[in-house]
């Protein structure tokens, strides 16, 4: 059996070789000449899975080690009887942490105050339902819009799209779709931005598409610049809009799910779902062998700050999104060729999920809000 595997897949060869022969691939570049003689495709969310480029080819099976699966033409793969699975909730946990890293930046560097704010929360799934979980543990009041979910039996505080736009902070979390009854390709165009007041916070690490981009630069111009944006993910990429990224707080290149457990769990589920496939058994690899423990197993944090600060400090400790927003800006300055954003996710320099790590030696209402936050 032929695999073809995205290069950036961690542990790929490790995981799939006892299956067949791997062939490791750039994902953004792949033809339809390279899949031809292929029984098993394995992607990320950067190639556009579609009949251009599968017709002719022996694939049977496509892996998607993603949440996301706007890059996959769904309809096709069903009327070519190809299977298909994706990696549903697998960096769920490393995107919640990085809504609450970029939180924690505006905290530091701008003084904004979110603990005990109103939160919008759009977009109910695996990372929406991670994150407002996160929120309401730490005591927020917490706003959900999810036209698809409000009616099911899931318990929220389900609100308007009109609501969301009033809150202090807004975190971003649907898929991107072009169709249907709530497509959300510009969801977040000049009519909604024009209702945000100043002083809101935006994350943004769903789908680049779903917030207008020059809607959202020429209300940062309204705003007079009294408007805090965390943006991962960008229109067009990897060829980013340069101008909104010299005016938000945090640039990064689409990294928000790109804990090192988030990416090993994403190729673990691929891996089990072709098993099953093709009916074999999952070979002695179990979960805890395939997924990294963290660097840090514990830390003591000594002195009591201000929540909000302690959370900051805790939560950099592991991850400061700052980090990735320099390596963004210094790369764009040094080097200006398009293939900057997919340089950074390819050397993307690995980092845990909070959930790897135990804080002590604090005070039970710190604890508490630090257990919220994420960390064990
Ligand atoms: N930046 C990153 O690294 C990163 C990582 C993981 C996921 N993502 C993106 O985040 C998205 C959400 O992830 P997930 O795991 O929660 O996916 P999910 O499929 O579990 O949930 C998506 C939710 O969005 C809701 N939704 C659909 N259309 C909507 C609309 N018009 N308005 C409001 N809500 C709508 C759906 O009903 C669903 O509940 C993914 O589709 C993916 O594109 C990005
Ligand atoms: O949908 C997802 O899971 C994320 O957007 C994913 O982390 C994107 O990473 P990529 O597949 O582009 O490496």
């Amino acid at each position: 059996m032929k695999i073809i595997a995205d290069e950036n897949m961690p542990n790929a060869k490790t995981l799939f070789s006892h299956l067949g022969e791997v062939a490791l691939v750039n994902g953004r570049t792949l033809t339809n000449e390279q899949v031809k003689d292929a029984d098993v495709l394995l992607v990320r969310s950067v190639t556009k899975v579609s009949k251009s480029l599968l017709e002719g080819s022996s694939v049977r099976f496509v892996g998607s080690a993603t949440i996301g699966v706007d890059h996959i033409d769904l309809d096709y793969l069903k009327d070519a009887n190809i299977e298909f699975s994706s990696a549903p909730g697998c960096n769920a946990e490393a995107v919640a942490d990085y809504v609450f890293s970029g939180l924690s930046y505006l905290y530091m560097t701008k003084n904004v105050q979110w603990l005990g704010k109103k939160i919008g929360i759009i977009g109910y799934g695996n990372v929406g339902k991670a994150v407002y979980a996160r929120f309401v543990k730490m005591g927020c009041h917490v706003c959900v819009y999810d036209p698809f979910e409000e009616d099911s039996a899931l318990s929220a505080n389900f609100v308007s799209l009109e609501e969301i736009l009033t809150c202090d902070v807004i975190s971003l979390h649907a898929p991107l779709t072009q169709d249907g009854d709530y497509p959300t390709k510009g969801m977040l165009g000049e009519n909604e931005l024009s209702k945000l007041s100043a002083g809101v916070a935006i994350i943004s690490a769903g789908r680049g598409g779903v917030i207008d981009e020059c809607a959202l630069i020429k209300n940062h111009q309204r705003l007079e610049g009294d408007i805090h944006l965390v943006l991962d993910v960008w229109d067009n990429e990897p060829v980013i809009n340069q101008k909104l990224v010299s005016i938000v707080d945090i640039a990064t290149p689409h990294i928000a799910g790109y804990s090192k457990q988030g990416r090993e769990k994403g190729t673990w589920m691929v891996y089990q779902a072709l098993c099953q496939y093709l009916k074999l058994d999952i070979v002695d690899t179990n979960i805890n062998d395939a997924i990294s423990a963290g660097c840090f197993s514990s830390f003591d944090v000594v002195v009591d700050f201000p929540h909000e600060e302690m959370l900051a400090r805790c939560i950099h400790a592991i991850y400061d999104v700052a980090r990735d927003d320099a390596r963004l800006r210094y790369k764009y300055r040094e080097n200006k060729e398009n293939n900057v954003f997919d340089w950074l996710r390819k050397h993307y320099v690995e980092r845990d999920e909070l959930n790897t790590c135990t804080i002590s030696k604090l005070n039970s209402s710190a604890l508490t809000i630090l257990s919220a936050a994420g960390f064990r």
